[in-house]
């Protein structure tokens, strides 16, 4: 049973504060993923974890025992990184098996837990090669086994695929899901690839210039972002934001994205909930690219468009729809709208729709 607690975690690198008032709970045998752009402070907190990097204030818990003062080995915290750090005079048995030896463990325990680890991680086949022999996923794997041989507290891992080529990344991705479903460890995972997190973790943490924005479950921080950073740093493409202008002309109420055309039709409860931030004009609309429902035809409700650019994905498409001077991204089957050029119509799905305030970058928390 493994809990790690951050409170009030604040980190300076010289004048830099890198991480600011950090709270955090992880919960046993929870996957958590932190994600965010390259100097978010992501790695910094991972290390401050592990106990690779002081902190200049706050308690760092596991199991409710604080540990910021104790070194690395103390913790039994086991981590991975990017570049996989095998020895390369050892066999695969033999770096699976260092960090067992170092704790004085027989011969015989030694070889039952490199073999069980060997069998969950597939690479049995493998033990008596050498690092040079094996391909990168494989050297991950060996990397991640020798991490887990000795039934750590935790698992840290900093980008543990970031190296690997996108066909490997996808395999060991679904690899670190199934050993992390069968041993259940408390795991932290840093990336910045929004899929990569969206796909292992069962909470996402979003950091942002050493600020956490959203701790949420993958669902959560893409169907409710809190703020525009969430909104824009998870999903792709990116959510399309632009300024909200909302008009009520009789029983109807209209968004437009551009003062120059006609507004999109809303529910008349959208005035309600949007509090009195209608009048002032400091709104921004938030609509992911799947919710933006493009027609060939005239119908009531939608907006004459001309489609800019088209990008076949195969699967689908996504295409550019000049809004005026605003540019909408729709998700559409694949070869739906035939030609850039095109008019089409569009309307926006009011359910998915999300209006922050322009000034903070807050979500109003609108639902319809
Ligand atoms: N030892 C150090 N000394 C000074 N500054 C550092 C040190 N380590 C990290 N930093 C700075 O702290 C900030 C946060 O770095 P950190 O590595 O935690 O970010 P990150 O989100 O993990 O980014 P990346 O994905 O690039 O590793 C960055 O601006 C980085 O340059």
């Amino acid at each position: 049973m493994t809990h790690i607690e951050l409170r009030g975690v604040q980190k300076w690198f010289g004048a830099v504060q890198v991480i600011k008032n950090l709270n955090l709970t992880i919960e046993d045998g929870e996957f958590i993923v932190m994600l965010g752009q390259s100097g978010c402070g992501k790695t910094t907190t991972l290390r401050a974890v592990a106990g690779l990097e002081t902190i200049d204030e706050g308690d760092i818990l596991i199991d409710g025992k604080p540990v910021q003062h104790l070194k690395c080995s103390a913790r039994d915290i086991a981590m991975v990184f990017q570049s996989f750090s095998l020895y390369p005079h050892m066999t695969v048995y033999e770096n699976i098996a260092f960090p067992l030896r170092a704790t004085g463990m027989g011969k015989a325990g030694i070889d039952e837990a490199v073999r069980s680890i060997a069998k969950v991680l597939r690479i049995t086949e493998l033990l008596d090669r050498k690092p040079s022999a094996l391909s990168g996923g494989d050297m991950q794997r060996v990397a991640i086994g020798r991490a887990l041989v000795r039934h750590p507290k935790a698992m840290l891992m900093d980008e543990p695929i970031g190296a690997l080529d996108a066909k490997l990344r996808e395999e060991m991705r679904a690899e670190i899901k199934r050993l992390h479903v069968k041993q259940g460890s408390t795991t932290i995972y840093v990336t910045h690839d929004q899929v990569e997190a969206m796909s292992l973790a069962d909470r996402i943490v979003i950091m942002h210039e050493g600020v956490l924005q959203q701790v949420g479950a993958p669902e959560e921080v893409y169907q409710r972002p809190q703020n525009l950073f969430v909104a824009q740093f998870v999903g792709s493409p990116v959510m399309n934001v632009s300024p909200a202008i909302v008009r009520s002309e009789g029983d109807d109420v209209s968004v437009a994205i551009d003062a120059t055309v006609p507004g999109f039709a809303f529910p008349r409860e959208l005035l309600g909930k949007l509090n009195g931030h209608a009048g002032n004009g400091a709104l921004k609309l938030g609509i992911r690219p799947e919710a933006v429902l493009v027609s060939r035809d005239a119908q009531p409700g939608y907006v004459p468009v001309v489609a800019h650019i088209i990008e076949p994905l195969g699967s689908h498409d996504i295409v550019d729809l000049k809004v005026g001077g605003e540019i909408l991204r729709a998700r559409t089957p694949s070869g739906f709208v035939p030609r850039a050029g095109d008019a089409v119509h569009v309307r926006l799905d009011p359910s998915q729709a999300h209006f922050f305030d322009q000034s903070s970058g807050e979500s109003l928390g609108v639902r319809l």
